[in-house]
C-alpha cells in the first residue's frame, strides 16, 4: 500500500492533501485495486475508471452527511477504500468479507444499496425530497454511467427531478462503455458532445455566437427565436438535459481532479438539479483493461503481468447455450436474439457474430427487451430473449401482460439462475421459478446438465407459446453432448430406481442429489431419483404414481422454496388429496450472502454432502 494511502482512512483525510498528493494517491489507489482484484476477482475496469472522480467527489462533498449514490455500484472500489474500509478491502467479495457493491448495512458511507442498474437517480431524488420535507441541509449526488443511463428508470427519474426542480446533482460517468460498447441514440448523443470541438467552448461563448444571429424583422423574429433555439440545441452541449430541467455542466475530464473539484464545487451552489457530464476511460491505469474494457469489466483471479486468468475457465452452460442457438438458428431465419446490454455474458456474442442482422442489443432495458420480443412474435419471428434471472425481475409485468396473456411464442433464456456466487444477494437468480410459475400459458424447463440444456432449447424454439428455460452461472457438468431432441412437454425422467423414498427435483442440485442417493444405496437406503425437467406443466401422471407409494418424497431445487418447484408439487398433492409426506429442499426465505457458489450452496444444504446427510436424516426418522 502506498505511503499516502497508508495515511488515509476517511474522506476528511484527503481534504488535507495538496493537488500533487491527490494525483499520487490516485496512483496508489489503482495499484491497490489491481492487486486485490487480481486475487479476489471483481469489477476492475469500472473501478479503475473512476478513481479520480471518486477522489474529487469525496474532496468536495461531506459524506456521509452528503449522500453519494453509485449506480450499479460495481465501480465503487475506491469509494470503499476511502471510506474506512481500506484494510477490509482485501476481503472484497469473499464469504463474510466486503460486498462488491455499496450496501447500507456495510457502511454509513454507502447511502443506497445497489447492484441493479439505473436506480441511483430515483433513490437520490427520494433522499432529496425527504431532506427538503424535513428541512435538512445536505447534498445528494447520483453517479450514473452512460450504460446505466440507457435504463428506462433513469429517465423516469430525470423526468421527475427536472419537473420538481429540487437541489440534486447527477454525475454522468461517460466512458462510452456499458459492459460491451454502449448502444443507442443517447450514447451517440453523449459521444457527439464528447468529441465535437465546438462543444469545447464555454456555453456563454456559444450563447454570444447565437445572439449574433441578426434579427430579421418582427414577422421573422419568431423563426429567429426558433432558429436560435435550434442553434442552441445544436451548439450548446447537454441541451437534452437542459430541456429536462437540469443545468448541464460539462463535458469535463474525469481524470482531472482539479477541474472536477472546481466543477463539483460550482454544482454545489445550484439550488436546482444539475447534471455534470464527466468523460472517463474505463480501465484507466491498467493498460490491458484500457485496451479491453469489456474483457476486464468483471474478472476472476488473474495474473497482473499478463492479464491471463489464474484458473482456465471450463465450458460453461452459457457457452453451450450460445453455440446451440447459433446451430438451431441456421435453418430458422425467423429466430432472432435479444440481449439487454450483456451480449458476452449471455453467450449471444456467438449469435451476434454469425447473424448480426438478427441480433439486438437494446441497452440496459429488460422491460423493453421483452415487449420488443412480443412485437416481433406477433409478426411471426421467434425471439430468444437472453437475460440473467436477477435482471429478468425488471420485466415481470411485460412477461405477464405483453407475452403470456397474448400467448406469444417468445423464448426466455434465463442465465445465472440459482446461486451466482461473489456478486451476492443483488445478483443471485433464486426467484425466477417462483415469479414465473404463477403465470398462465408459460412453460418452464430446467436442465440438469448441458446436454439437457440443448434439448430444452430445441424444444423451446419449436414450442408454440411462451417458454422459459433457466440454467446456472459457470461451468457445465461435463457430460457428453447428444443430438437435439423434442422433449414431450410436462414429462419427467427417472434417473435411478429405489424403494425407500423418492427424490424429485430440477437443475444443477439434481446432480448432487443423484450422487448422494448412490452413496446411500451402498448403505442400504434405496432412493428413486427423478429429474422433473418441467416446473410447468409438471408430470402429473408420474406425481400421482409416486404420491400413491406413501413413501417420503423430497423435492430439490436451486430456487427459494417459497413458490418454487417444491411448492408446485405440494400444491398438486393437496389438490389431488394425496397425503404423502413431502420435504422441500431449496433456498430459505432470505437473501443469500456473497461468496463462492459452493460456500453458498453448502449454506442451504444443496451440496452432495449436505444432501446425503439430509436424505439419511429424513429416511432414518421413518
Ligand atoms: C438491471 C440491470 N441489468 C443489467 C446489469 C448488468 N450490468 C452491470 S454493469 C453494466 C454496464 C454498466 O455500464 P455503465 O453504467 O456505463 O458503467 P461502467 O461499467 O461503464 O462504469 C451492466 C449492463 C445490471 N447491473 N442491472
Ligand atoms: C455489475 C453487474 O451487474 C454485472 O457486471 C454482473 O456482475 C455480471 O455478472 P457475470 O459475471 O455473472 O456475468
Ligand atoms: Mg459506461
Amino acid at each position: 500500500m502506498g505511503p499516502i494511502l497508508e495515511r488515509i482512512s476517511l474522506p476528511e483525510d484527503i481534504k488535507k492533501l495538496k493537488p500533487g498528493e491527490l494525483i499520487a494517491l490516485a496512483r496508489e489507489l489503482r495499484e491497490y485495486i489491481i492487486t486485490v482484484a487480481s486475487q479476489n476477482g471483481g469489477h476492475l475496469a469500472p473501478s479503475l475508471g473512476v478513481v479520480e472522480l471518486t477522489l474529487a467527489l469525496h474532496f468536495v462533498f461531506e459524506a456521509p452527511r452528503d449522500k453519494i449514490i453509485w449506480d450499479v455500484g460495481h465501480q465503487a472500489y475506491a469509494h470503499k477504500i476511502l471510506t474506512g474500509r481500506k484494510k477490509q478491502f482485501k476481503t472484497l467479495r469473499t464469504f463474510g468479507g466486503l460486498s462488491g457493491f455499496p450496501k447500507r448495512d456495510e457502511s454509513p458511507y454507502d447511502a443506497f444499496g445497489v447492484g441493479h442498474s439505473s436506480t441511483s437517480i430515483s433513490a437520490a431524488l427520494g433522499m432529496a425530497l425527504a431532506r427538503d420535507l424535513k428541512g435538512e441541509q445536505f447534498e445528494v449526488v447520483a453517479v450514473i454511467g452512460d450504460g446505466a443511463l440507457t435504463g428506462g428508470m433513469a429517465f423516469e427519474a430525470l423526468n421527475h427531478a427536472g419537473h420538481l426542480k429540487k437541489k440534486l446533482i447527477v454525475v454522468v460517468n461517460d466512458n462510452e462503455m456499458s459492459i460491451a460498447q454502449n448502444v443507442g441514440a443517447l450514447s451517440a448523443y453523449l459521444s457527439r458532445i464528447r468529441t465535437d470541438p465546438k462543444y469545447s467552448r464555454g456555453k456563454d461563448e456559444l450563447e454570444a455566437l447565437i445572439k449574433k444571429i441578426p434579427h430579421i424583422g418582427p414577422t421573422m423574429v419568431k423563426i429567429g427565436e426558433r432558429l436560435k433555439d435550434s442553434f442552441k440545441y445544436l451548439l450548446v452541449p447537454g441541451m437534452l438535459f437542459e430541456e429536462l430541467g437540469f443545468t448541464y455542466l460539462g463535458p469535463i475530464d474525469g481524470h482531472n481532479i482539479k477541474e472536477m473539484i472546481e466543477v463539483f464545487s460550482r454544482a454545489k451552489t445550484f439550488t436546482e438539479p444539475v447534471v455534470v457530464h464527466v468523460i472517463t476511460k474505463k480501465g484507466k491505469g491498467y493498460h490491458l483493461a484500457e485496451e479491453n474494457p469489456d474483457g476486464f469489466h468483471g474478472v476472476g483471479k488473474f495474473y497482473i503481468s499478463t492479464g491471463e486468468p489464474v484458473e482456465v475457465p471450463r465450458v460453461s452452460f452459457t457457452e453451450i447455450f450460445g453455440k446451440a442457438l447459433v446451430e438451431l438458428a441456421q435453418d430458422r431465419p425467423e429466430v432472432v436474439a435479444i440481449t439487454a446490454a450483456m451480449p458476452t455474458g449471455t453467450g449471444l456474442n456467438y449469435f451476434a457474430q454469425k447473424y448480426p442482422e438478427r441480433f439486438y442489443d437494446v441497452g440496459i432495458a429488460e422491460q423493453h427487451a421483452v415487449t420488443l420480443a412480443a412485437g416481433m412474435a406477433c409478426e411471426g419471428l421467434k425471439p430468444v430473449v437472453a437475460i440473467y434471472s436477477t435482471f429478468l425481475q425488471r420485466s415481470f409485468d411485460q412477461i405477464i401482460h405483453d407475452v403470456c396473456l397474448q400467448n406469444l411464442p417468445v423464448v426466455f433464456a434465463i442465465d445465472r439462475a440459482g446461486i451466482v456466487g461473489e456478486d451476492g444477494p443483488t445478483h443471485h437468480g433464486i426467484f425466477d421459478l417462483s415469479y414465473l410459475r404463477m403465470i398462465p400459458n408459460l412453460t418452464i424447463m430446467v436442465p440438469r446438465n448441458e446436454d439437457m440444456l440443448r434439448k430444452m432449447l430445441f424444444t423451446a424454439i419449436n414450442h408454440p407459446g411462451p417458454v422459459a428455460l433457466r440454467y446456472p452461472r459457470g461451468a457445465a457438468v461435463g457430460v457428453e453432448l447428444t443430438p437435439y431432441e423434442q422433449l414431450p412437454v410436462g414429462t419427467a425422467e427417472v434417473l435411478k430406481e429405489g424403494s425407500d423414498g423418492v427424490v424429485i427435483g430440477v437443475g444443477r442440485p439434481l446432480n448432487y442429489a443423484l450422487k448422494a442417493a448412490q452413496k446411500l444405496e451402498n448403505e442400504g437406503i434405496s432412493l428413486t431419483v427423478i429429474d422433473a425437467r418441467f416446473v410447468k406443466p409438471l408430470d402429473y401422471k408420474l406425481l400421482e404414481e409416486i404420491g400413491s407409494l406413501h413413501k417420503p418424497i423430497i423435492t430439490v431445487e436451486e430456487n427459494v422454496v417459497a413458490g418454487g418447484f417444491g411448492s408446485a408439487v405440494n400444491e398438486y398433492f393437496a389438490f389431488k388429496g394425496i397425503g404423502t409426506k413431502v420435504v422441500n429442499l431449496g433456498i430459505a426465505d432470505e437473501f443469500p450472502p456473497h461468496g463462492k457458489v459452493e460456500e453458498i450452496l453448502n449454506l442451504y444444504g444443496l451440496t452432495e454432502e449436505k444432501l446425503y446427510l439430509k436424505f439419511r436424516e429424513i429416511l432414518s426418522k421413518l
